[in-house]
């Protein structure tokens, strides 16, 4: 039997809603819509499919007040979190949202209507306030109270939804279940009791052993709830995630554990946000929920202190015990004990004994350099999914951009690197030369400054879809301007992916000997005034200020700034 929901009843619009369906769809296109935020989209999906039970829209002024300052909806009811939706004064008088206007809630990845949402009262909120009463501090080390500040509109608007449709997903969809279908599934199965664990982070063995360790407590099965919505800037993609926990699962016991992804967003509010997390994962039916040492913790606060003490989250979850209805079960820190190859929690552990543990820091390491990752810290199967994601240094991909003046010997120098590169393997090496670009990629430019730009950030694009496939990337195009070569550089190391790895070339070769020895001519045509704004002749070539290394044909030979640009790898654990 699955737990009652928060409220008593299952708040799940999509089924509330599913008669007039059909007609709220076509009543959505003569309507003004708005296009929703990421978060925005997670929290309608969790309020419609009942996961925010007993909300049925967006939280009106009465509503968000009462839950900043006293933890409870206006009516009384538990809720530790606002849930709102936050628009632009502009967008609020342009769509006339006023009390009793209808607006379309549109998804902001297809566009698709999703919910009608009738507009009860449009209010300005106290940031200030929110902060500090639900974050515990108006400081913006806090990623949620960041966003208060930057990201989020000057109103609020409340009201209730009626659901159209969810939001629609193309990824691991076999495991996104609503709180519906989780309770049926808890049904089929005869499953009484189910302990649900909240992560946002991989998991490994100390987890599994910690979980189903819970469970046979308690006589229960494990539900394993990640959360893939919105979690903390630099988690670990919920792409990799979700293929470790998948991985992770065929280690329980058979039948004990299930894996369902819960698409929150989350506020790392720490005290607050264990609650909501007790309360939501009660919506999915679950009547034990683990809370962590320092629950959802934003890490430090701008003091280096921590936002929140280690054990406020469990404190606060026990004083609502009685009203939350779901059981709150601790986490226990496991920890390794060698000499009987078994997991225990730490503090059952004997004086004395020998115990082994790999911080979340030195695992970063080991994935980072390809160290071995120890048996009994993780599983084969676990560490195969994140080797794949975080590959070592020597399986990154790379860019090498060579900078210089045309006939500076960057192609060559360029195409030699290519073949050193191709004889050691383990990487494609792809080359793209200053002519082959402007001939493939950017026939219609010209070399105005803005076209030269242009074309660089050209290269970037395909450098960094090479690279984030570990491909090794040797660029040469003159690039005569700083900040092309800082554009192409950020972009590299923005959409190159987790391994992305970027060297500025400074290929240094004096004017005079490039222009002697241009076998084509082209200086000679510039001299001339046949080829106007020519790099070094009419038009300026830029002198990199910060270059990984600067080498010259007239001093070192092909070889030896091979050799060199070779040994700038190497260092960098690169090769
Ligand atoms: N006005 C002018 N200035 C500089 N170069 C010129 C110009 N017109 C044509 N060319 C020839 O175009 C080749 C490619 O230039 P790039 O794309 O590398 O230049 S840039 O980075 O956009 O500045 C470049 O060749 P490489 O230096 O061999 O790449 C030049 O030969």
């Amino acid at each position: 039997m699955a737990n009652t929901p928060h409220g008593g009843i299952l708040k799940d619009l999509v089924a509330r809603d599913e008669k007039i369906s059909a007609e709220l769809k076509e009543e959505s296109h003569s309507l003004p819509g708005i296009v929703l935020t990421e978060r925005q989209l997670c929290d309608l999906e969790l309020i419609t499919n009942g996961g925010f039970s007993p909300l049925e829209g967006f939280m009106n002024e009465r509503d968000y007040t009462s839950v900043v300052e006293t933890l409870r909806l206006a009516d009384g009811a538990l809720f530790p979190i606002p849930i709102t939706l936050d628009v632009s004064r502009e967008t609020v008088e342009r769509l006339s949202m006023v009390p009793g206007a209808r607006i379309t809630l549109r998804d902001p990845r297809d566009d698709e209507p999703l919910a009608i949402f009738t507009v009860e009262d449009v209010y300005t909120p106290d940031r200030v306030k929110e902060a500090i009463n639900v974050y515990g501090a108006d400081d913006p080390a806090h990623p949620s109270v960041s966003y208060l500040r930057n990201r989020v509109q000057d109103l609020y608007i409340g009201g209730k939804v009626q659901a159209i449709q969810p939001p629609s997903h193309f990824d691991y969809v076999a495991l996104r279940y609503t709180p519906s279908e989780l309770r049926s599934h808890f049904k089929k199965l005869s499953w009484r009791k189910v302990v649900a664990f909240q992560t946002r982070n991989p998991m490994h063995r100390a987890h599994r052993e910690l979980t189903v360790r819970a469970a046979r407590q308690r006589q229960a099965n494990v539900l394993i709830h990640p959360v893939v919505g919105l979690t903390k800037p630099g988690d670990v993609d919920h792409y990799t995630r979700v293929r470790v926990y998948e991985a992770i699962m065929a280690k329980y016991p058979n039948g004990m554990g299930h894996l369902a992804l819960l698409p929150l967003a989350m506020r790392m509010a720490g005290p607050r946000e264990a609650v909501w997390h007790a309360i939501i994962r009660k919506n999915y039916g679950a009547t034990h929920f683990i809370v962590g040492r320092d629950h959802a913790g934003p890490g430090k606060n701008s003091q280096g202190k921590d936002f929140y003490g280690p054990y406020d989250a469990q404190d606060l979850v026990t004083q609502y015990h009685d009203e939350l209805q779901i059981e709150m079960v601790p986490f226990q820190q496991m920890t390794y004990l060698p000499s009987t190859d078994e997991y225990q929690p730490v503090d059952e552990v004997p004086k004395g004994v020998q115990t082994l543990d790999i911080s979340g820091t030195e695992l970063r390491r080991r994935l980072r350099t390809g160290a071995p990752i120890p048996d009994w810290f993780s599983y084969d199967a676990v560490v195969k999914v994140l080797r794949e994601s975080y590959p070592p240094r020597n399986k990154q991909g790379f860019v090498l951009l060579l900078t210089g003046l045309h006939n500076s010997g960057k192609d060559n120098i360029a195409k030699a690197l290519q073949v050193t590169l191709n004889q050691q393997g383990g990487r494609s090496v792809s080359l793209l030369l200053g002519e082959t670009v402007r001939q493939e990629l950017s026939s219609e430019l010209g070399f105005s400054a803005e076209d030269r730009h242009l074309n660089a950030q050209r290269i970037a694009f395909v450098a960094a879809e090479l690279t984030r496939a570990g491909a090794a990337v040797i660029a040469a195009p003159i690039a005569p301007h700083e900040r092309s070569r800082e554009a192409v550089k950020d972009i590299v190391l923005q959409s190159g992916g987790a391994g992305a790895n970027f060297f500025l070339v400074h290929v240094a070769t004096p004017l005079a000997h490039c222009e002697k020895s241009d076998r084509r001519g082209l200086y000679a045509k510039a001299r001339r005034g046949e080829i106007k704004g020519f790099t070094g002749v009419d038009d300026v070539y830029e002198t990199p200020e910060k270059a990984d290394i600067t080498v010259d044909v007239t001093k070192q030979s092909i070889s030896e700034i091979v050799h060199s640009i070779l040994l700038l790898l190497e260092t960098n654990a690169l090769l």
